[in-house]
């Protein structure tokens, strides 16, 4: 089977990638965003047209933590809608009839109730530090509903939590908590145990989901034909963000004070999701937190040098 992975070296493309890759009939493609830019619609229709894979996985995406998504709201809707739109359209035109999108768990509104639902999804106002991101991916699930509904195709959308993993954005303007975090404690210890600053009040609840559990839903979704398009890919359990704080405290062995920044967004107070529809078809995630957390640790010290920060241009 012939499969593109769009964003296929970025945390979660080479997560599917290096899932995908063990079965021997699947063969593989990718690009980078150097050899064609998703945002330009002629380029992925052209790229399309020529490859006609039988699969397109979307897990590329403008991608950020909290302050990111508040400070450059713009490339966050446009770029988002650019690239999702391109991809989806392109496979329509071309007559590809199976494509999984990955959207987040950020497209259900901001006070909808615990644990959230798929049937919460557009019931009321959404997170304000990420609605333009959300708004995106929200167009993006349905524009796999529209595409099943009037064409019949295999489109599915996968709402993961919170991911983290090996290959994620270790910048500390852009990036998530925990990659933020691991980071944040290691140097400060490191640096004779300093103090570590954390941003908002640490009270937050997040759920959080290792990259290989999610590109092992990825295949579930792509070797089974799911009955709906909207799927939820949690954990199963959260935690509070001064929970999380303690924990990679621990894993790093960083001695010292945390200091809270309140001037900083603390965002959604929970999101922690019922992905019981997903389990119900036969998924369920493996890696424990401290486990996983554990893990990624050891891969952000075996590759310190090279790690990625991705900057946002605006
Ligand atoms: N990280 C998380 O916590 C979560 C992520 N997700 C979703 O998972 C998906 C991937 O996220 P993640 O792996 O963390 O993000 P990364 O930033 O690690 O990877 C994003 C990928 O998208 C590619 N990309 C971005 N813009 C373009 C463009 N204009 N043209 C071509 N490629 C582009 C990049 O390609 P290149 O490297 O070649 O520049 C990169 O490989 C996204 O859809 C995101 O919404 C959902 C929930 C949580
Ligand atoms: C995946 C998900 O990710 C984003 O939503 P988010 O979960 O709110 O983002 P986050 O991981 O950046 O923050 C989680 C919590 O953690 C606190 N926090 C403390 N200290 C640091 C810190 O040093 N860095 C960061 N980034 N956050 C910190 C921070 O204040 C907040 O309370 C959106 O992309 C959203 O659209 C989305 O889909």
């Amino acid at each position: 089977m012939k499969i593109y992975i769009a964003g296929h070296r970025g945390m979660v493309g080479s997560a599917i990638w290096r899932n995908l890759e063990k079965s021997d009939n699947n063969n593989l493609i990718g690009r980078t965003s150097k050899e064609l830019d998703l945002k330009d619609q002629k380029a992925v229709n052209d790229f399309i047209e020529s490859e006609k894979p039988d699969v397109i996985i979307d897990a590329a995406a403008r991608v950020g933590g909290i302050l990111a998504n508040n400070e450059y709201p713009y490339q966050f809707l446009m770029e988002n809608m650019l690239i999702q739109n391109n991809l989806i359209n392109a496979s329509v035109n071309n007559k590809i009839k199976k494509f999984i999108f990955l959207g987040s768990s950020c497209i259900y509104p901001k006070m909808a109730p615990q644990p959230l639902r798929e049937e919460h999804l557009l019931t009321g106002p959404l997170e304000p530090t990420n609605e333009w991101y959300a708004i995106a991916k929200i167009s993006g699930v349905k524009a796999t509903e529209s595409v099943r509904k009037q064409y019949g195709y295999d489109y599915v959308s996968l709402m993961p939590t919170n991911l983290y993993g090996p290959y994620d954005n270790f910048d500390l303007k852009t990036s998530h908590v925990l990659p933020a975090m691991i980071r944040k404690f290691h140097e400060a210890k490191l640096n004779g145990n300093k103090n570590v600053s954390l941003w908002g009040t640490g009270s937050p609840k997040r759920e959080f989901l290792h990259v290989d559990d999610l590109a092992k839903a990825v295949r579930f979704a792509l070797e089974n034909e799911l009955p709906e398009n909207l799927y939820n890919v949690g954990y199963g359990s959260d935690l509070s963000i001064k929970e999380l704080a303690e924990l990679i405290q621990k894993i790093t062995d960083h001695k010292g004070r945390i200091d809270w920044d309140p001037s900083k967004p603390d965002g959604t107070p929970r999101k922690w999701m019922d992905s019981s529809k997903l389990r119900n078809n036969g998924w369920k995630p493996s890696i424990e937190l401290e486990d996983g957390i554990r893990a990624t640790y050891s891969w952000f010290l075996d590759n310190v040098d090279q790690i990625k920060e991705v900057k946002i241009n605006n």
